[in-house]
């Protein structure tokens, strides 16, 4: 019998929902691949996994192949408190300089290019960099950073000036800021359309389950070791879930800026697996 094989992000934003499906539903029939996203990204593009949260860009680069989940996402109505630039100076001093981008994400390090040149008019050179962020801020003025890493990092961060960029988008658009959307493949929905269909209800499921209990889940799950589960709590709080018309209108003028960049091939039409 075939498995569906999903991607699971390893960061802390995805634990809620993960651990109140793995504990609640029936998972036999589904293998579970674990990455960051960007590596997730690829394995999706190349068809070696078969849906995954995964960056909202994803879905812009390769729609064609590409059909979404509904009511889910991973997304900031507002501050996101994960998605950071760490700076040496502040921001309004950057225009022109060459900034560090973590190697791990792909849509949060474009949403940085879409404010630096929509909000602010700079023109910067950006580069990826998989060093730690303090080795980072020694090479580049300022540097990107996402999930655990951003995490940690805003526990220690020195003397750095930090801006949360789904802060800067909600100032800049008044709306909802999608990182991540739950992507399947088509061939996938062709292929065990059942199976889709159950997890995709069951999914919404787990994150209304994983709202009503946000502290239980933070009292049993391996984040503990390096966040306390009152801050894991607020963290979760902070993040939306959900994939409104509010947030299908932030993913949309994201994907409008990023196609005026220069940084996706076209506008993709937001299609969902089950229309
Ligand atoms: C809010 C976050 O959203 C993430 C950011 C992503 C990206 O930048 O490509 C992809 C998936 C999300 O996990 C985060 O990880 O901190």
């Amino acid at each position: 019998m075939q498995h569906l094989r999903i991607g699971h992000i390893h960061y802390a934003n995805c634990t809620p929902i993960f651990s109140a499906l793995k504990g609640h539903f029936d998972c036999s029939r589904y293998d579970f691949v674990t990455g960051v996203p960007s590596r997730l990204n690829a394995m999706l593009r190349a068809g070696e996994i078969d849906l995954s949260p995964s960056s909202s860009i994803e879905y812009a680069l390769s729609h064609q192949d590409y059909s979404l989940l509904p009511n889910l996402s991973i997304s900031s109505i507002g501050a996101v408190k994960s998605v950071f630039l760490y700076s040496r100076v502040p921001i309004e001093t950057l225009d022109g300089s060459c900034i560090g981008l973590t190697a791990e994400s792909d849509t949060s390090v474009r949403l940085l290019k879409v404010l630096l040149a929509k909000k602010y008019g700079f023109s910067n050179t950006f580069e990826r960099t998989s060093l730690i962020p303090d080795d980072a801020l020694q090479q580049y003025p300022a540097l990107c950073v996402i999930g655990d890493a951003a995490l940690k990092a805003a526990a220690s961060r020195g003397s750095n000036l930090v801006y949360d960029l789904g802060e800067l988008w909600y100032e800049f658009t008044g709306l909802p800021f999608v990182f991540a959307l739950w992507i399947v493949r088509r061939e996938a929905v062709r292929r065990l359309p059942a199976d889709l269909a159950q997890l995709a209800g069951d999914l919404v499921r787990a994150k209304e389950y994983a709202y009503a209990h946000y502290r239980e889940i933070a009292e049993n799950c391996g984040e503990r070791e390096w966040m306390e589960p009152a801050v894991l709590e607020d963290y979760w709080r902070t993040i939306s879930y959900d994939l409104t018309t509010a947030h299908l209108e932030g993913a949309r003028t994201f994907f409008r800026y990023a196609f005026e960049l220069g940084l996706i091939p076209a506008e993709p039409e937001i299609r969902f697996f089950d229309q």
